[in-house]
C-alpha cells in the first residue's frame, strides 16, 4: 500500500517538477543539526518533515524546535509580541513529525540527511530512500567529513546527489558548504544554491576534498588541542581561555568539542585515520576515545570535557 502510494508520486512528480523550486524538504535525524536544518526551512516558509528512529526523538526535536524559534523570533519582532507569535505558529504548523522514512520521502523535493556520522549506515538509508523518493527529489548529505562520492555511491541518482554542510548552531550560523560531485548535474546545484539562500544562509561551494573547508581546518585545530592537553602543556581551560581572549574565537576548542559532540567529532577523525595514516593531522586521540567510551558525549549527555546542567 505505501509502496503503490510512493510509486504512483514518484510518476506525478516526475513529470510535473523538474525545475520546481525546493517547497517539501525531508530531513532525516532529529537531533543536533537534523532540528536546526528542519528550524531554518521551517521558518522560511518550506513544508518540512523530521524523521527519527523513535517517537520520543522527534519530539524532542519538536520541542528543541520550538524554544530556539521564540529566541529567533524574539529577535526578529521584538516590538511586536503578536507578529512574533505569529511567525511562531505558523512555522511550528509546517513541521511534521515521522519515525518511517520511506513514507516522509513520498512527496519529498529535498531530502536532507543528518544522522549518524558512519559510512555504511548513511549509504544503506540512502539505498533505501532511493527506491521510493519521487524522481525528481535531491538528495543531500550534512556529512561533516565523509566522502559524498562514497554516499552517492548507494544510490542511481548521482546527478541529483550534494553535500549541504550546515554548522552548528544551525539557526545563528550563517555558512552553508554546498559540495558538488563530479556527477551533479548544473540544475541541481543551482537549485541547492537557490535553496541554500531561501533559508538564510550564505553559501559557499566546495570540492568533494575530506572536512570541505571548515572542517580540514577546524578538526586538525581542534585535535591538536586535545594533543596539547595530552602532553599537559596546559589546562583545558587555559586553551580555551587562550583561544578565546588571544584568538577572538567565541568558543575555545573544549567548549567547541563538546559543543559539536564528542562521538562526532571521535568518527570524524578516526575516518580520517583509517583512510589517511600517515598524515599526523589526522591521528587518533585516546581521550576523546576514553570520553567516548565512557558516554561522555559533551553537552548533550550533561559532559565531555566539562560538565553541564542537563536540560
Ligand atoms: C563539526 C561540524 O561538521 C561543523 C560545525 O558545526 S563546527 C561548529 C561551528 N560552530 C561554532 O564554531 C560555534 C562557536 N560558538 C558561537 O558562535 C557562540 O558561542 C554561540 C552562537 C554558539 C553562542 O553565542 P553566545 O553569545 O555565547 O551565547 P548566546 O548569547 O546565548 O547566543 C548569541 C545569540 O545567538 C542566539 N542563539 C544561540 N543559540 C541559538 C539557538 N540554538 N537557536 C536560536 N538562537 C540561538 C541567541 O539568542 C543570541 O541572540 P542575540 O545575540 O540576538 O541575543
Ligand atoms: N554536531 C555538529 O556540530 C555537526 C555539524 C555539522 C554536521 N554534522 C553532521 O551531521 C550529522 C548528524 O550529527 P548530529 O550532531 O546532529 O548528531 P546527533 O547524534 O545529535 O543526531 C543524530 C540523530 O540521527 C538519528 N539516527 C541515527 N541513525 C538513523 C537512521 N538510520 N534513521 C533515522 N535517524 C537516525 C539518531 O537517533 C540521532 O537522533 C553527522 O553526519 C555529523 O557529522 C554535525
Amino acid at each position: 500500500m505505501r509502496l503503490a502510494h510512493a510509486t504512483l508520486s514518484r510518476k506525478l512528480s516526475s513529470s510535473a517538477c523538474i525545475n520546481q523550486s525546493i517547497k517539501n524538504v525531508v530531513v532525516i535525524g532529529g537531533g543536533l543539526m537534523g532540528s536546526g536544518i528542519a528550524q531554518v526551512a521551517a521558518q522560511s516558509g518550506q513544508n518540512v518533515t523530521i524523521v527519527d528512529l523513535d517517537r520520543k526523538v522527534v519530539e524532542k526535536a519538536q520541542n528543541a524546535i520550538n524554544t530556539s524559534l521564540q529566541r529567533v523570533a524574539k529577535k526578529l519582532f521584538k516590538d511586536d509580541l503578536a507578529k512574533a507569535d505569529k511567525f511562531l505558529t505558523n512555522s511550528m504548523s509546517r513541521l511534521m513529525l515521522s519515525t518511517n522514512p520511506e513514507e516522509a520521502v513520498g512527496q519529498s523535493d529535498l531530502v536532507v540527511e543528518a544522522i549518524v556520522e558512519k559510512l555504511r549506515i548513511k549509504q544503506n538509508l540512502f539505498k533505501t530512500l532511493d527506491t521510493v523518493a519521487p524522481t525528481h527529489t535531491i538528495f543531500a548529505s550534512n556529512t561533516s567529513s565523509l566522502p559524498i562520492g562514497e554516499i552517492a555511491e548507494a544510490t542511481q541518482r548521482k546527478d541529483r546527489f550534494v553535500g549541504l554542510h550546515f554548522f552548528n548552531p544551525v539557526p545563528v550560523m550563517k555558512l552553508l558548504e554546498v559540495i558538488r560531485i563530479p556527477e551533479t548535474s548544473d540544475d541541481t546545484y543551482n537549485r541547492v544554491m537557490d535553496w541554500g539562500k531561501s533559508v538564510g544562509k550564505q553559501t559557499v561551494t566546495c570540492k568533494d576534498t575530506p572536512g570541505f573547508i571548515v572542517n580540514r581546518l577546524l578538526v586538525p585545530y581542534m585535535m591538536e588541542s586535545v594533543r596539547l592537553l595530552e602532553r599537559g602543556d596546559a589546562t583545558a581551560r587555559d586553551i580555551d581561555t587562550a583561544m578565546k581572549l588571544g584568538a577572538g574565537y567565541p568558543m575555545g576548542p573544549f567548549e567547541l568539542l563538546d559543543y559539536v559532540g564528542l562521538d562526532t567529532s571521535k568518527f570524524i577523525i578516526e575516518g580520517w585515520a583509517e583512510k589517511f595514516p600517515e598524515n599526523p593531522l589526522f591521528k587518533p586521540v585516546p581521550t576523546l576515545n576514553r570520553l567516548v567510551e565512557e558516554g561522555k558525549l559533551g553537552m548533550k549527555t550533561g559532559e565531555g570535557f566539562y560538565k553541564y546542567q542537563k536540560k
